[in-house]
């Protein structure tokens, strides 16, 4: 009885399932952009386990030919990274991807991607996907048409000039203490030394830096073993037990929140009410992190609103939007207390891994490629020459713009690991038109539409011939001989983080890390300064090498294990290195 009972709901689900995929197949052939099928959702909930374990992936790779293992790929968020512009080559540069239950328009055409990215009100974003991380209330994030517009304008002043030379000072601060800890570690060798796991000192570094320039609270990069954390005035220090009231102390609720991502947002958003109760004691930490990052959030801004602003971080900012005066007439009342929690936690997920990610990805392409860390050290001597020797005397506004072989690097490495590996648009409740090869193509309501990096970033026909390759000089305005030069005087080049002169620029929309248009990156900047300043920190005292991880290793084998590593990146939340790679540093007085 009961197995009849399964093999008849068996049949109606694979009926619906076989029946939504021809509707969906119909809506993207009535397109007539070219459409590739897979016969499962990449939302599927057994797919996606199975993609999770080492052995899946590891088995496709090793029994299917190269095009199928892209098709199983591109159906994989995690994955289609990996694809990057071999799809395009194949299909062109915007096709339709049908499953059973999804229809995606994948972008990777340059012009196209602009198009979207510039028309806001056609291409919104498909807020579904966001809902979760609302957790402390509505934010620039989140949100969409007349409310997104009063958000950005309220938090767009607060990432400012002044915000980015406190980001400059505090990044050379925690760097500079990173670097001590390190030298800490290895006292009995301090000019050389390996690293083996970079990845959490890299988190807290980032983490440190967003903390201080978001919210004020300067914490030392090496926690301080002090007992209690005390009342209002020490409540944000670094101790060993929380303070009264409290499950954590500000450090490790910032450090939970960040890790537990996903047990987070399920205990605290996606579960119903009644579910996420019953659930309480299996996610009590998630809960008590949850409530204990609330109170923390608040009575930063009950503090900051008691003061006068001094150091322009970016809650002072945000309280400035709803400040009487001009401001308030301009921005329309500001933002509310809920909607400033929201902005603030929202800072730290869209700032802390992105640049965290960046940065672990330099330090190994820099020790893969030891011509491009030349380039780089050759640089930061170049324009550093004539400053003090201590780089916390360093001042912004003339230094930063010197700084020009760091920022190559920074560029390059997102060009090629960008954090954000698709940028999704959906196309709403009417049809919309996008011109591609000069022809017209309607696209349907309710497509998903995804701006797909990897293809944009890895074609040779807006990088040149040796696309594949870490150059960080590419863009570089001295280098004549680069491929992008051919675009210097082309007007409208000038895409988000690309407003420098001395950088050539490439064809606009081939490049979006940080996406384009009225939704771009707010943090641009303020990542590019702190990725700056902390290679600089790091590249000027030390030269980084591939460590060796067995004794008799060569370094062809150094280089393909690390090669290896950067290519099985995945992309979760941001495209990240699952495994590491030990790096050696060598003092540089000493090489
Ligand atoms: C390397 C570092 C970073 C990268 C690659 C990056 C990338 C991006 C991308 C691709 C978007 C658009 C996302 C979408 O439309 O779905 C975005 C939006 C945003 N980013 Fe960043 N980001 C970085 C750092 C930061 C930092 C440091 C902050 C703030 C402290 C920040 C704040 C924001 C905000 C508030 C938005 C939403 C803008 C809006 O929707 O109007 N980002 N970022």
């Amino acid at each position: 009885m009961l197995g009849s009972l399964i093999v008849i709901l068996l049949v109606i689900y694979g009926s619906y399932l076989a029946l939504s995929f021809c509707r969906l197949r119909d809506r993207a052939y009535k397109t007539k952009l070219p459409c590739i099928s897979f016969p499962i959702s990449g939302l599927n909930l057994f797919f996606l386990a199975l993609f999770e374990t080492r052995m899946v992936p590891y088995l496709v790779n090793a029994c299917f030919s190269s095009s199928l293992v892209d098709h199983i790929n591109n159906n994989v968020f995690k994955y289609r990274w990996t694809v990057k512009d071999r799809f395009c080559k194949r299909y062109g540069g915007v096709y339709m991807h049908v499953t059973p239950t999804t229809l995606t328009c994948m972008v990777s055409d340059a012009t196209v991607a602009y198009q979207i990215c510039t028309s806001r009100r056609s291409f919104t974003k498909p807020l579904h996907l966001y809902e979760s991380i609302a957790i402390y209330g509505p934010n620039v994030i989140t949100l969409e048409g007349s409310q997104w517009a009063h958000h950005r304008r309220c938090t767009a002043m607060t990432f400012n000039e002044k915000n980015n030379a406190l980001v400059w000072e505090e990044s050379i601060r925690q760097t500079t203490e990173m670097v001590q800890h390190w030298i800490q570690q290895h006292s009995q060798n301090p000019h050389e030394f390996v690293l083996t796991d970079a990845r959490e000192d890299i988190l807290k570094l980032t983490l440190n830096i967003i903390c201080s320039v978001a919210y004020g609270v300067k914490l030392p990069f090496k926690p301080i073993q002090r007992i209690t954390a005390d009342s209002t005035g020490g409540l944000f220090r670094d101790a060993t037990t929380p303070p009264p009231g409290y499950h954590f102390t500000f450090r490790s609720v910032m450090e939970y929140m960040n890790k537990n991502l996903i047990t987070v947002f399920m205990a605290n958003s996606f579960l119903p009410k009644w579910l996420s109760r019953a659930a309480k004691p299996y996610f009590k930490k998630d809960f008590d992190a949850f409530y204990d990052l609330h109170q923390y959030l608040q009575a930063l801004v009950s503090i900051a609103e008691t003061k006068k602003p001094h150091d322009h971080n970016l809650l002072e900012g945000l309280l400035d939007s709803r400040r009487t005066g001009e401001h308030h007439v301009r921005y329309n009342q500001g933002l509310s207390d809920s909607e400033i929690l929201g902005n603030l936690y929202i800072f730290m997920i869209a700032g802390h891994e992105t640049t965290a990610t960046t940065l672990r990805f330099a330090l190994v392409l820099l020790a893969l490629h030891q011509d491009a860390q030349d380039y780089l050290y050759d640089g930061i001597r170049q324009a550093t020459y004539d400053e003090p020797a201590s780089p916390s005397e360093w001042d912004y506004s003339s230094v930063y713009p010197k700084l020009v072989s760091p920022l190559c690097v920074m560029l390059e490495t997102l060009r090629m690991f960008p954090p954000v590996v698709s940028v999704p648009k959906w196309t709403g409740e009417t049809p919309v038109d996008i011109i591609y090869n000069n022809q017209s193509y309607l696209l349907p309501p309710g497509v998903l539409v995804s701006l797909n990096l990897g293809g944009m970033h890895y074609s040779e026909e807006y990088w040149g011939p040796n696309a594949g390759v870490f150059d960080p000089k590419r863009w570089d305005k001295q280098n004549k001989e680069s491929f992008l030069a051919q675009n210097d005087g082309i007007e409208g080049l000038f895409g988000p983080g690309l407003e420098y002169d001395t950088i050539h620029r490439p064809v606009r929309g081939s490049f979006l890390p940080f996406s384009d248009g009225s939704r771009a990156c707010m943090g641009k900047k303020f990542a590019q300064v702190e990725i700056v300043i902390a290679l600089t920190t790091i590249f000027r005292e030390y030269r980084v090498e591939l460590a060796k991880v067995i004794e008799h290793e060569t370094h062809e084998d150094m280089c393909q294990r690390a090669e290896k590593v950067l290519q099985e990146s995945l992309a979760f939340l941001t495209l990240s290195m699952r495994d590491e790679v030990p790096l050696l540093f060598r003092k540089r007085s000493s090489d």
